[in-house]
């Protein structure tokens, strides 16, 4: 799986958000990294086909064998997208109204986890995150950290080709990050998994994630987290 930026642009009325963003983004973590207001979620945002660039285009592409073309990458529409991502917005709510367990089954059904598999696979994640004694809880009566966890399960739960996370580990202690960190590793071996944060401590400084850094709407940076060396500078005034 591949996602292609081309010299996409972004605007709200006459205000730029985002403008000339060039990247390419492959298997793997990348981190979008910039101040508060950079654009980071807005770029996010147009990775996940909700809201459409207001120039330059966005393809998503995959390696594909076929009988007269051989092997070749793929364009894919944005319905064949759609199903391959998972999103954490910055905002979740999810369904305030249903209970965390009915959350994630119904999350589970819905993203296509095949029905003998789904109760294994709710189990798995409420476990793993500590959330069995809140199973019976509606999701309007959580905590940030709480219902920031179910974001992230309903996000990763079917394992999606493309997982897109804005400031996912907000609100979360530091075990349940180191539990998340672990999950997103394992499916960013076969992912394209993106991940935007203004906390630079959270990025994995020994690890060979890519960073793009944002910078007031523009692509300031961008290479692997060794290769940028501190990331401290892109922060300072
Ligand atoms: N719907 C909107 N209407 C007006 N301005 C907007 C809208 N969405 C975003 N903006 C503006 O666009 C800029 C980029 O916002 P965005 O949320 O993408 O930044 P960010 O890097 O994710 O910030 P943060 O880290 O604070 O979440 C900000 O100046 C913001 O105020």
């Amino acid at each position: 799986m591949r996602i292609l930026v081309k010299s996409v642009g972004y605007s709200i009325g006459s205000m730029t958000i985002l403008d000339q963003i060039q990247h390419t983004f492959t298997t793997g973590v990348t981190f979008v990294i910039g101040r508060n207001g950079a654009g980071k979620s807005s770029l996010l945002k147009l990775l996940t086909t909700v809201i459409p660039p207001s120039c330059g285009e966005i393809l998503f592409t995959q390696s594909s064998i076929q009988p007269q073309l051989g092997r070749h990458r793929k364009v894919l529409s944005i319905e064949e997208v759609r199903r391959l991502i998972g999103y954490l917005p910055q905002e979740f709510t999810g369904y305030p109204q249903m209970t965390v367990e009915q959350f994630i089954k119904n999350t589970a059904i819905h993203k296509g986890i095949p029905p003998s598999r789904v109760r294994s696979r709710v189990e798995e994640m409420i476990t793993g995150t500590r959330l069995h004694s809140l199973r019976k809880k509606k999701l309007r009566h959580l905590s940030g950290g709480e219902l920031q966890k179910v974001g992230l399960i309903q996000a990763v739960i079917h394992d999606p080709p493309i997982c897109i996370l804005d400031e996912p580990f907000e609100h979360l202690d530091l075990e349940e990050m180191l539990y998340f960190r672990h999950l997103l590793q394992r499916l960013s071996q076969h992912s394209v998994v993106i991940i935007s944060t203004h906390q630079i401590e959270q990025i994995d400084l020994l690890g060979t994630a890519d960073v793009m850094v944002i910078e007031s709407g523009a692509l300031r940076a961008s290479g692997t987290v060794q290769s940028l060396g501190d990331l401290h500078r892109f922060f300072m005034v």
